[in-house]
């Protein structure tokens, strides 16, 4: 017996070591346990207060693995069997994940500007669990399948939330049918296309013509086109500007004013007509990105919804929290196209928004250094046009839309039912059984200060227009496809957030 061990033990000790060596050699891959703060794969969410299709409920969501396979009242609810997790989050709001269907990441290329680690922590920490990534402000523009290659190589392994991609639809494509359908098999979620200048130069504007075509294509696909709507128009003050001071807010306003999203959603309207039931493009949609004139411009988008065109709008919290009254000069942090506009403008855009008629919202995310900001020197007709408030868009939300009676079922409405829809996620924007567990906890009621103390993840904090804000709403819990993947300041180790590509 003695003899034995004694032949055993050297064995086991050169077994040992050699292991050791394949596990420095060839660490494992990252496990279950690095994608998330909660180990458990079967588990139960209770609260007093979860948002489902068919409204606030008390009760519990299950989760396997990465869906949520039951969702039940208090009165239904059986417990648990032998090993499940049950994390009871009492008076907490369990709502689905915020889906941002407007950010620039501006990865690869200028990921100095944000990049998807910081950006999609961001995310995380508001709860929002999908986020679209713009075409432009990354170097190149996602504008071919090579440059989306570059996209999903930049974002693989470095993202903490789900990511899907707009291609971009520029005047080198648009007439390229061939160049737009192998963007679009690649597994572009739809276009998006400019009708000023974009600031970028590898992404010119398109007009009227390229826009048509563009959406013939995506008709096949049944993907949208979204549209930055301003057109250029000789305004008076576009010529004075010089004279004027460039540090002043009303400066850079009159440079766009509502004429030019008027004019833009005017020719849009043109070309929407064939998206109609029996129209050329019938299965297109186009879709308007950041709506800052509550006027005629959503006068027209109205009516061409009666008339059958299949459109959609969206504002920014921007614009929702902000007016142009108080944009102090040189504060560049506001500065973005199209511009804030006056209180009466907000007061309109929220009545649109409650009423039905803006459909959903977004964050345009679009920051950059602070040196391009020019925040020393203030200059409003020279500074990046963008605003930085990724992370704040659901305490933005919630807070300034206190004032009109903004609903759970309302938020949940505009900031992940339409977006899902808009992305073409059957399977995200509700807390519903077969759904991903893509799931945001937050406490309505309390109360911060965005100051520097407060853990901000994005980029570049300082240039964000929401800093010094007190804000009602805040992210205790993001879970994404199952995973805890943020809880209190705390994020998951690894980055498994997953890059949602079209599948035709
Ligand atoms: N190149 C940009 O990121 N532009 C963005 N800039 C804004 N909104 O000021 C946008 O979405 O138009
Ligand atoms: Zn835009
Ligand atoms: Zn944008």
């Amino acid at each position: 017996m003695e003899h034995l061990q004694w032949r055993i033990l050297p064995a086991l000790i050169l077994l040992a070591s050699f292991a050791a060596y394949l596990y420095v050699k060839a660490p494992p891959k990252v496990s279950r346990n690095d994608c998330s703060l909660l180990l458990h794969y079967h588990y139960w969410i209770k609260s007093k207060r979860i948002v489902t299709p068919d409204g606030v409920i008390s009760g519990a969501v299950e989760v396997k693995g990465k869906f949520i396979t039951s969702v039940v009242t208090e009165n239904d609810w059986q417990g648990t069997s032998k090993g499940e997790e049950v994390i009871d989050y009492g008076e907490a709001v369990v709502m689905p994940g915020f889906i941002d269907v407007h950010a620039h990441l501006d990865d690869p290329g200028r990921a100095d500007w944000e990049g998807f680690p910081s950006g999609t922590k961001a995310a995380a920490a508001g709860g929002i669990t999908t986020l679209i990534d713009m075409p432009l402000n990354s170097d190149p523009s996602t504008t071919s399948t090579e440059n989306l290659e570059l996209k999903i190589k930049a974002a693989e392994k470095n993202i903490y939330v789900d990511v899907g991609f707009w291609g971009g639809l520029v005047p080198d494509n648009a007439f390229n049918s061939s160049a737009l359908e192998a963007l679009l098999d690649a597994g572009v979620l739809g276009l998006k296309s400019f009708m000023c200048p974009s600031g970028i130069n590898d992404f010119p504007m398109t007009n009227a013509n390229h826009i048509k075509e563009g959406l013939s294509v995506l008709a096949k696909y049944r993907r949208p086109l979204l549209v930055h709507a301003e057109i250029q128009l000789d305004s008076e003050s576009h010529s004075d500007q010089n004279t004027e001071d460039a540090r002043s807010y009303s400066t850079y306003l009159k440079t766009r004013p509502p004429a030019w999203e008027e004019a833009a959603i005017r020719e849009l309207l043109t070309v929407t007509k064939d998206t109609r039931i029996g129209g050329s493009a019938e299965g297109a949609h186009l879709h308007i990105v950041h709506l800052s004139d509550a006027s005629s411009s959503l006068d027209l988008i109205k009516e061409a919804k009666v008339n059958g065109d299949s459109l959609s709008v969206e504002t920014c919290t921007h614009y929702l929290a902000f007016t142009a009254e108080e944009i102090q000069d040189g504060d560049t942090r506001f500065k973005c196209a199209p511009p804030i506009r006056d209180a009466p403008n907000r007061e309109k855009l929220w009545e649109a928004l409650m009423d039905g008629h803006i459909d959903m919202l977004s964050s345009d995310h679009s920051p950059t250094v602070p040196e391009l900001k020019l925040l020393g020197e203030g200059n409003f007709l020279r500074a990046w046009g963008g605003i930085s408030g990724l992370q704040f868009v659901l305490p933005v939300t919630w807070s300034y839309g206190k004032k009109y009676g903004v609903t759970l079922e309302q938020l949940a409405l505009w900031w992940s039912e339409r977006p899902a829809k808009i992305a073409g996620q059957k399977l995200k924007g509700a807390i519903a059984s077969g759904k991903f567990a893509d799931i945001v906890v937050w406490d309505p009621s309390a109360e911060f200060d965005l100051t520097n103390e407060y853990p901000v993840y994005i980029k570049h904090p300082s240039i964000s227009a929401y800093m010094g804000k007190r804000l009602t709403g805040k992210v205790f819990a993001t879970f994404v496809g199952g995973n805890l993947v943020y809880k209190e300041e705390k994020h998951a180790p690894a980055a498994c957030g997953v890059q949602i590509l079209a599948k035709r």
